[in-house]
This record gives C-alpha cells, structure tokens and sequence, in this order.
C-alpha cells in the first residue's frame, strides 16, 4: 500500500525552511497538503506528525472533516526524504497523484525508487536523471500495518509507503530543507520510543550497532538468502547500522561472544535457529564480564532455523502476527528498540555447566528433535514423521526426578519507564541521508562514525560481510540488499563472500572445539544448589517422581517449535521452569492425542493425573538410570547422564515487539 501527497502551494503552517534541529519541546509539525486524482479531483488534507503518529483528516472545502486515517508511530520504522527520479512522462503525469496501484503515481515510484533511489543532493543530479524541472522534495514514510484480509483470516504486516511531496518554494534545496524538518520530527518521535539498551547517555559514548550472526545452515540452508531479501531492507528503511557475521562452523559463536569486545554493538541478533541463539547466550555467560555485558545487550532472533521456538513465543507472548510473514515481523522487533528480561536456566551437566533459555528433555521428544537430524531436509515436516516413527517403536526411560516447587509468579517489573528519556541521545539519531546537512554544509554535528572493523580481530576480519554502514551511501546498500543473485549487486552480496563454511570434521573446527573446551571456564551467576553428586537437602522441600518415563521435557517459553505451543503458561521471566513428564503405561492413544494436542497448547491436563503431570519448578535433577539415551538442551544433544538445572530469574534481554 502506498499513500502520497502533495504539499500545497498555498500551505498556511510552518512554511518557513528551517535549517537546524527543532527546539527541545515543540516536535510536532503540522501542515495542508493536497491529493489530485485522474478525474481532476483535488482533496485537501491536514496532515500532522505527532507522538502518535501521521493524523491526515480530509477536508471538504469548507473545511469540515470529512475522513481521518492514522499511521500509528508504533508502525513506523523510518523514513526517506529523496528527489523523485522519474522521466518527463512520469513527472507529468504523476503531479500530486496518490491513487493507490497508479503506476504513474509518484508512491508507485517509490517502489522502483527502492531500486534505483534518486539520493536526494545536489551531487546527486549528476548520477542520477532526474526532471529538472521539478524541484519538490519528497518524504517517504515506511511503515508496517496491521492489517486483515477478511474478517476470519488472521492478522499479518503490510508496507505502507506514505508520501509527502514538498514543492511551495521555489527551489529543491528549500523544498528539501522543509521536508528534512519533517524526516527528523519524524526521527525524534520514533526515539523517544526506544529504550535506554538503544540509546547513549552522552555524545562522547561510542556509537553502537546490531551485530548479526548468521548460520548459513540453519534449518534448510537459506538464511543468508532470507537476510539479504527480507531483514536487510527493513534495518535500511530503519537506518539501523549492522555488522554481519557469518558461522563458519559449530561453536563459533560461542567462541566469538566469549572471547571479543563486544564495546561496539548494543545488540546481537542471531539469524538462524535457536542453537545459534543457544551459542550466542552460552559464549556471553562464559565471559568474565558476564555480568556488565549481559544487561547491556539486547538479543535477538531472526527464525530462520527448524524449530524456531524462542521467535515463536516472542511472538506469541507479544500478539505479532507470525506465520504470514515470520522473517518480517522479527525483523521489526529487532528494530523495535524494545526488550524485555528474560529467564536463562543454568544447567550442571557431569564434566561442565551450560545455560538454556528453551528447554531441557529427555525421552520421547528429544529423541525425535535428535533422530529426524538425518532428514532434516525436510524442515519442519521432519518433527511430524519422526514423532509418527517413534510412537510405533515406543521407548520408555527409567530414572528419578527430583525437584523445588515455585510459587507461581507475577512477570517481574523489570522493565524500565523509558518513553521519556529527552536527556539521552539515541544512537542512531543521525541519518547518513540527512542529505540537507550536505545541502547546508552543517558538518559541525557530524559525530564520528567507527566502523566496527576497527573492533575485528584478524581471526574474523574474513567473515564479515559489510553489508551496510550508516556512513555508506544509500545507493551502495540499496544494491547490497536488494538482490543477493542480481548482476549488479554481486559485488556486496554475501553469496558471493569468501564465507566458506567448514564441515564439523574438518581441522579448524575440531580445533576450535578443542580450544573451546580447554578454555571454557564457567562464570555466570553461582549455583545454588548443591554439586551433582552430592544428596539434596532434605529440609529444603525437594519433591520426587520416580521410575518408567516416556518423556521428561523442562520448558521456559511457550513454543518449542513454529506448531508446538508445549507450555502454554510459560512467560520469558516467570523465574519457571514447566517440569512436564509422561510416565511408562501411558496408552498410545492417550499418548496420541497429547502430541496431537501440542499444537494447540490444550495436550496439558488441567489436573495432573497418573500418566501426564505438570511441575512448575525453580530447580530439578534428573538421574536416568539407564546409561543411554538421548537429553537435549535447546534441542541440542549433550552428553547422557544426570543433570541438575535451575532458573535464574530475567538475567538475560531479549529483544521483543513494541
Ligand atoms: N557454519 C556452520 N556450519 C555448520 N554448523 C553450524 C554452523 N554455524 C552454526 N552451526 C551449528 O548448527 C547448529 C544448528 O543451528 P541452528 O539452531 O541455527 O539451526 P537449526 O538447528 O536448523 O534450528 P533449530 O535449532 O531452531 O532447530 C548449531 O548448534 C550450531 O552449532
């Protein structure tokens, strides 16, 4: 959807260029455009950007409201002010259109302008055709709305493009200076909504950006392909600077978040599944700063794996439409600027300790995340054949649980009031496009840009693609994002980067292995239970189940899969674990009709019974009796044996809808 309109000549607010930034306290703007339509209907629009957002009340010409349409600030990621590339056909025919799928429409312009974007200065004209005899400014807000097809079809994102064109004085760089006013009332609305992880206390802080680490395996193999076609282009519509690295094999990022200066980023998203997500927190909590870095960085996840769990239940927890258009809409939360504190669960295995944020199992379930491993290129549909196979060859496990009760909590108010922070400064609070700054020569406010390669040690330095950088021209990474395969972005794609990655086998990663495990000390927060083969306190109100179990699956979020609402209590900082266990006996249909139910979240009995039971628990020890079989931690294998785990309450952030 595409929404465009025209400045008016005769304007009556604000007419008046300005060239500096607006004072502190008066951030709204306000002005009269105007729409035409082919038939030569002209209406007249008051158009207003405030807290909330764009308000365009359509005016009769004695100047009753006729009809008001709202784009919610919340729905807003950025926006472009350019000068229209368009031919002399174009730039006749398409004056003051906004009729939506007009081809000849300046907002139909918008989207080929993506491709081949006017760059709005004066320096520009040279490269770019442009009708010179328009000098209007435009503005293009991009924002993502929630929208129905019908009214039982689900909610799902659709781009709105609205645009503003700025032609009431008499040349461009007027026009420009007045549609820039707009772009950075714009910038300081979305800001105010970020949070303090997002924003830098003072000028002289470094300025920090996203790091992104990409596994190019994950799930069916195609997450760079699904970054560079649909996450890039909305960090560029957000102007959010990032890093991109690419695994080069198991481990790596593990190793990467454990060992490096993480000073330059402010948030890490992982694009991948959640074993990446897995690494990413595990190498931080094996940082001897864990505790200074932990809360200053927010972390995300772009779903690009098989299961998918914790990207599901963000969504989930936060109502953002997912299936439509997954990849999209964690792709806004990360621009979102929002987080919330989220449980991670420290878990003492035999020869070391780990952290999950997703779940522990044991039994049935991990069998079947582990086993369907050998047709995992079927992608999800590889759960669903294996869950059938091993229902037929059902196996049961003996062993003893034991566990600590919790109280059931309220989500804790960790969160911090931060719509109203005017005395930080956001990070990114400048756009490399602020083409009026070039237009007006004001360099004085230029803040020093560092390229996070200056952070990369040379180990790494080979990896990282640089796809985009707030100090690059908007042409340069209009074509890194807009094709991985097109001719002429080849140069910037990651496709065609020296990434290659290594097979788990191979030397370097056996290595890196090796490195790992000699290296891996574990700091984090200290555990509070006893060691693992030491007997628990009987005066504490340990609990014991014991004997044939089906499954044992400890959860924390909601979904351990895209279809797989297993704990449907859960929430990302209830300091819970949800300790759900199936013993032997269970009738298969029974069995059936649980695993049946899970995609719907009702498989859970509302009272435990003799076969099913659910334990919230703050800690628990599993002590298999038998000496094989499969355990998992984020549907990750790790070594069989007993473990013990325990939750540590909202310790890590996690970045989430706004
Ligand atoms: N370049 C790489 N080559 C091979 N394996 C890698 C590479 N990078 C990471 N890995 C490993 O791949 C494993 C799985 O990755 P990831 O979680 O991203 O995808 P997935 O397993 O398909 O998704 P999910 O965990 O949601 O099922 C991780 O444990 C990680 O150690």
């Amino acid at each position: 959807m595409n929404e465009s309109y025209e400045k008016s000549s005769t304007s009556t607010a604000c007419s008046t260029p300005t060239a500096g930034a607006l004072p502190e306290r008066h951030h709204d703007v306000s002005d009269t455009f105007y729409t035409s339509q082919r038939k030569g209907r002209k209406y007249v629009f008051r158009v207003r950007l405030d807290i909330n957002g764009f308000t365009l009340q359509r005016e009769s010409p004695s100047g009753t409201i006729l009809k008001e349409q709202t784009v919610k600030i919340c729905n807003i990621v950025g926006a472009r002010c350019m000068r229209l590339k368009k031919t002399r056909r174009l730039a006749v025919a398409s004056a003051c259109a906004c009729s939506n799928g007009n081809p000849n429409s300046p907002a139909a312009s918008v989207n080929r302008s993506a491709a081949t974007p006017s760059k709005c200065s004066t320096a520009s004209k040279e490269n770019y055709p442009c009708d010179d005899g328009d000098v209007s400014a435009y503005l293009y807000v991009f924002a993502y709305v929630l929208k129905k097809k019908s009214l039982r079809s689900e909610f799902h994102r659709e781009r709105t493009v609205l645009t503003l064109r700025f032609r009431s004085f008499d040349t461009f760089e007027d026009n420009m200076r007045e549609a820039d006013r707009w772009y950075r009332a714009l910038r300081w609305q979305l800001h105010r909504t970020l949070e303090s992880i997002f924003v830098v206390r003072n000028e002289e802080d470094r300025r920090r950006r996203v790091l992104v680490m990409l596994n190019p395996k994950s799930g069916s193999g195609n997450a760079r392909e699904v970054f560079n076609m649909h996450v890039t282009p909305v960090l560029n519509e957000a102007e959010v600077p990032y890093d991109l690295y690419v695994t080069k094999h198991s481990n790596f990022a593990i190793e990467f978040m454990s060992t490096r200066c993480l000073d330059a980023w402010c948030c890490v998203v992982a694009v991948g599944g959640d074993g990446l997500f897995h690494e990413i927190v595990n190498g931080l909590l094996q940082r001897e700063d864990w505790a200074q870095v932990l809360p200053n960085i927010a972390l995300g996840i772009i779903p690009c794996g098989s299961g998918n769990g914790l990207a599901r239940s963000i969504a989930h927890g936060y109502n953002e439409p997912y299936f439509s258009k997954p990849v999209l809409g964690a792709a806004l939360t990360v621009i979102s600027g929002c987080s919330s504190p989220m449980d991670v669960v420290r878990v003492q295995l035999q020869s070391r300790s780990l952290y999950s944020f997703l779940s522990i199992g044991w039994g049935f379930i991990s069998d079947v995340d582990i086993e369907s491993e050998r047709i995992r290129v079927l992608g999800y549909q590889r759960f669903t054949i294996w869950t059938l196979y091993r229902l037929a060859n059902l196996r049961t496990y003996n062993g003893k649980i034991s566990y600590l009760l919790t109280e059931q909590q309220e989500p804790s108010e960790q969160e911090e009031d931060t719509s109203h922070t005017p005395q930080l400064k956001m990070q990114t609070s400048r756009s490399c496009n602020t083409h009026i700054d070039k237009l007006s020569n004001t360099t004085n406010n230029n803040p020093s840009f560092h390229h996070s390669t200056e952070y990369l040690p040379h180990e790494f330095a080979d990896v990282i693609s640089l796809e985009t950088s707030i100090n690059q021209s908007f042409r340069s990474r209009c074509d890194s994002w807009l094709s991985g395969g097109s001719r002429r972005s080849y140069y910037y794609s990651i496709s065609e980067s020296i990434y290659h990655s290594l097979a788990d086998e191979s030397d370097i990663a056996v290595q890196a292995a090796i490195a790992l495990e000699n290296r891996q000390q574990n700091f984090g927060p200290t555990s509070s239970l006893p060691e693992l083969d030491e007997p628990l306190p009987e005066d504490e109100g340990w609990l014991v189940e014991e004997g044939e179990f089906i499954m044992m699956h400890a959860v924390y979020q909601t979904h351990l899969g895209i279809d797989c609402y297993f704990a449907p209590k859960a929430q990302m900082n209830d300091g819970t674990i949800y300790l759900i266990l199936i013993r032997g006996g269970i009738s298969r249909p029974h069995l059936l009709s649980f695993l049946y139910n899970m995609s719907t979240g009702t498989h859970l009995p509302e009272v435990n019974n003799e076969y099913v039971k659910v334990l919230p628990v703050r800690a628990f020890r599993l002590e298999p009796h038998d000496n094989h079989g499969i355990i998992t931690i984020d549907g990750e294998r790790v070594e069989f044996g007993p473990l013990q785990a325990e939750v540590l309450p909202g310790i890590a952030r996690v970045m989430v809808p706004k």
